[in-house]
């Protein structure tokens, strides 16, 4: 039983999240994660201590199927193991929670509980507490479409003040099945010393408050970088960065969609003599930013027609910006296929460790950019199949042909990969933890490299073929330069490497 001090404005004390109407989890024998540790009465850490594959997973055990049964030490939120605490109150912060004894790094403090809302409920609630003219808001984020509202009902975490300098921390725990919210202290701390936590990214404050905590690096304001509901419906986090949802591209959840907003639509492909000094070949792409990638040779005699006429792909090619492939003046232009698993990966949080390709900062400043829903009928992707007819040489035609194969290849690996380690990511999707395992992401890398390698070595067959199509064609010696003036190597596949040695893919 909690007794409070006078004074403390009215809430409900509770001490297990209140779900409004939405029942817990039931968890099916199948889903019970069971350790193998077992109690030795002359070892007490044996019982579920540290080294507990549950415990280093964030797990809790569940009664009845734990092997150390009533000695399973891995119980702390069903058991509402908490630390002593007092309030008191601050000066110029309201009322705030003292420990009352000493803890130690690590320890679990206490549930941050409260009633579990939706991320809509969530915005009218700041609201109507905003007009209701409450100081005091108390909302924190439970996963990406629920959140903890402690403001009528709550635990004792409730209390806990804002530091920049926090002596605790947020952590998300699986009880049951559910996700739970525990408050761990970072440091040793002893006993009288106010506990804090930084509510920067957890907390949903409507209005601006001046922090006051006094640390040396204070931020000013709290929550200062998750800016609260009312001006952002939805927020999504990327290394340190948060964003709106409204700029982050919707999709059709029935639909893979591949990023869209970093494709461009290549709408002509053409050779052709410019002002008799060589000949331009050109790539534009169009879309949300629209480029052109020029390539200039210009060996070709002045006067000479050198126009191959204009080719026209039968289909609109897709290249992405994540290619990293062809550099001109800093912007990227590729020949690639986007791939359909990315987005799968991407709508997680854990997506964001799987970047490869584009720098994230590069990304994120493309992915603002679109604020609709669009869909990939804008872009089709690449009809390789065509490919290899345009050009007459058997020899040229089998070669195309040989890096499209694989290039099919490598996406089908691909395909299978994200088959593979599917289960992974939707169990890290499921628990709204960080990251999958790094074993996983480095394959997903790994089979990602090599899809844009052979989809970059398949575009530039398909270029180079078509230069000395040209070459041929006007009888001269033409050397292939870009715009940059660095020459183009008979060899595709080591442009392949090269490209992608010094692009993004290389950096992830
Ligand atoms: C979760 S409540 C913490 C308990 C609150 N002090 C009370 O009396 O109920 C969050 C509110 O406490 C106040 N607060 C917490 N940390 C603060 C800080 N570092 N500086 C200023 N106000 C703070 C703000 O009014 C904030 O909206």
């Amino acid at each position: 039983m909690v007794e409070l001090p006078n004074g403390v404005p009215s809430y409900t004390h509770i001490d297990q999240n209140d779900f409004r109407g939405h029942k817990p989890k039931k968890l099916k024998d199948d889903d019970i994660a069971i350790c193998n540790c077992k109690y030795n009465p002359n070892e007490p850490e044996s019982a579920c201590g540290e080294r507990c594959l549950n415990v280093l997973t964030s797990t809790e055990c569940t009664p009845g199927y734990c092997p150390c049964n009533d000695f399973c030490k891995n119980q702390k939120f069903q058991k509402c193991e908490y630390v002593k605490t007092k309030l008191f109150q601050t000066e110029g912060r309201g009322w705030g929670l003292l420990a009352d004894e000493d803890i130690k790094a690590g320890q679990f403090v206490i549930e941050y509980c409260g009633e579990v809302i939706s991320l809509e409920e969530a915005k009218q609630r700041v609201q109507s507490y905003e007009s209701e003219g409450l100081r005091d808001a108390y909302i924190i984020s439970l996963n990406c479409n629920n959140f903890i509202d402690a403001t009528k009902k709550g635990s004792l975490a409730r209390f806990i003040n804002h530091s920049c300098l926090p002596n605790c921390e947020t952590r998300k725990w699986t009880v049951l099945g559910e996700t739970r919210v525990g408050i761990f202290a970072n440091v040793d701390i002893c006993s009288g010393t106010e506990l804090t936590y930084n509510y920067n990214f957890e907390w949903y404050g409507g209005a601006t408050v001046r922090c006051l905590c006094g640390a040396a690096n204070c931020c000013k304001f709290l929550g200062a970088r998750s800016q609260g509901f009312q001006e952002y419906s939805h927020v999504w986090e990327e290394g340190d960065d948060r964003y709106k949802v409204e700029e982050v591209p919707l999709y059709d959840s029935a639909e893979d969609e591949p990023f869209p907003q970093m494709c461009k639509t290549i709408s002509s492909f053409k050779f052709e003599s410019v002002d008799g000094a060589g000949i331009d070949y050109s790539l534009k792409a169009e879309g949300d930013e629209a480029s052109e990638l020029k390539l200039n040779f210009d060996s070709v005699k002045p006067g000479s027609s050198v126009l191959m006429g204009e080719v026209s792909l039968k289909e609109d090619i897709v290249v992405s910006l994540d290619s990293g492939s062809l550099n001109k003046q800093g912007s990227e232009l590729g020949f690639l296929q986007t791939t359909e698993m990315a987005p799968r990966l991407r709508s997680t949080s854990a997506g964001r460790n799987f970047n490869a390709g584009a720098s994230p900062s590069k990304r994120k400043s493309k992915q603002h950019k679109s604020k609709q829903k669009k869909r990939s009928s804008g872009g089709q992707q690449f009809n390789t199949r065509d490919i290899p007819i345009l050009f007459q040489s058997k020899e040229v035609q089998d070669e195309v042909r040989k890096y499209e194969e694989l290039k099919n290849q490598a996406t089908t690996d691909l395909q299978s990969l994200y088959d593979e380690i599917r289960p992974a990511i939707e169990q890290h999707e499921s628990n709204s933890q960080d990251s999958v395992p790094t074993s996983v992401g480095e394959k997903w890398i790994g089979a990602h490299c090599n899809k844009y390698r052979a989809d970059f070595d398949f575009s530039f067959s398909i270029i180079k073929n078509f230069l000395d199509a040209a070459k041929n064609a006007t009888g001269s010696q033409i050397h292939g330069q870009n715009s940059a003036g660095a020459g183009i190597s008979a060899q595709p596949t080591d442009a392949g490497m090269e490209a992608i040695g010094s692009g993004d893919p290389g950096n992830v």
